[in-house]
């Protein structure tokens, strides 16, 4: 059996990226409070897989979970998008006149910003995750707390619904990262088929420096699907450049990678997996 660590309780959005990636497998989750702890299990116990959110189409990324993967050593095996979809849930005896409060993960809040703006009498606060919030609010028997989190975490907590999508955009996917340690990679994909890969680097202050690397990748028909900098700290107005690229050919990826390693800083292979 699979063990998958997870940040979030079971009804999380993460609970489910997980049972579907691994649809037919038998899994076991590790419920974990932070992103951190899902790399430390990891670190721990190499036979242990994670499954971690690294960007919403509305929210954007989430740059914490770069940082952590880069200095984690963890790589990347495979990645899933998930359709979200929000309700407004609530202990079964409360309505709309009684909630005060709504508690969820800050990006599913970040989700939910217009329809949180159209309620300013609901107070937004922060927890750790979606379904935990449900769940926290039925155990604890919070009247007064809505918790915004999956209608299927609402129905296991036990909480009524008082509205469902309630997500600013219909058009709201997260894309998770399936991660692991890197002497256990070659058991989760067959590393002839992939056509996928994460890089990181950083670059000189000279002019065109970034752009020579993406010339480069252009040349050896490499195709950027995403590009995220993040500030390097201590070092002011310098900045990692985290590149997601596909390919058709694995020879021509690879002749890549050697041609622009000379023009970058510290670069780094972080996962290299099956474009989902
Ligand atoms: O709180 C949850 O249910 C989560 O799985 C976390 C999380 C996230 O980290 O982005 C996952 C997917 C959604 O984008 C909202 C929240």
């Amino acid at each position: 059996m699979k063990r998958i660590a997870i940040q979030g309780r079971v009804g999380s959005f993460h609970d489910i990226a997980a049972h579907e990636y691994f649809e037919g497998e038998q899994i076991q989750l590790i419920c974990c409070d932070t992103f951190e702890q899902v790399f430390e299990n990891i670190k721990r116990d190499p036979t242990v897989i994670g499954l971690v959110a690294i960007e919403n189409t509305i929210a954007g990324s989430l740059l914490h979970n770069y940082e952590l993967l880069r200095d984690s050593g963890a790589t990347i095996v495979g990645e899933h998008r998930l359709h979200i979809t929000h309700s407004i849930c609530c202990l079964p005896e409360d309505d709309w006149t009684t909630v005060a409060e709504v508690h969820s993960h800050p990006v599913a809040l970040m989700q939910c910003r217009q329809w949180l703006s159209n309620h300013p009498d609901l107070k937004a606060v922060e927890a750790d995750d979606t379904a935990g919030s449900a769940e926290y609010i039925k155990n604890h028997n919070c009247l007064g707390w809505a918790a915004i989190c999956h209608a299927h975490a609402a129905q296991l907590y036990g909480l009524k619904i008082l509205e469902d999508h309630i997500e600013d955009n219909k058009h709201n996917f997260t894309r998770f990262l399936v991660i692991c340690a890197p002497q256990k990679a070659d058991f989760l994909r067959p590393v002839n088929a992939v056509n996928k890969a994460s890089l990181v680097f950083s670059l000189p202050h000279s002019e065109g420096s970034l752009s020579k690397v993406l010339t480069i990748l252009s040349f050896y028909d490499i195709n950027l699907t995403k590009i995220q900098s993040l500030p390097i700290i201590g070092k002011e107005w310098e900045y990692l450049f985290y590149v997601d690229v596909t390919y058709d050919d694995l020879v021509r990826y690879r002749q890549a990678v050697d041609a622009i390693t000379p023009l970058t800083r510290n670069i780094k292979i972080i996962g290299e997996y099956i474009e989902k």
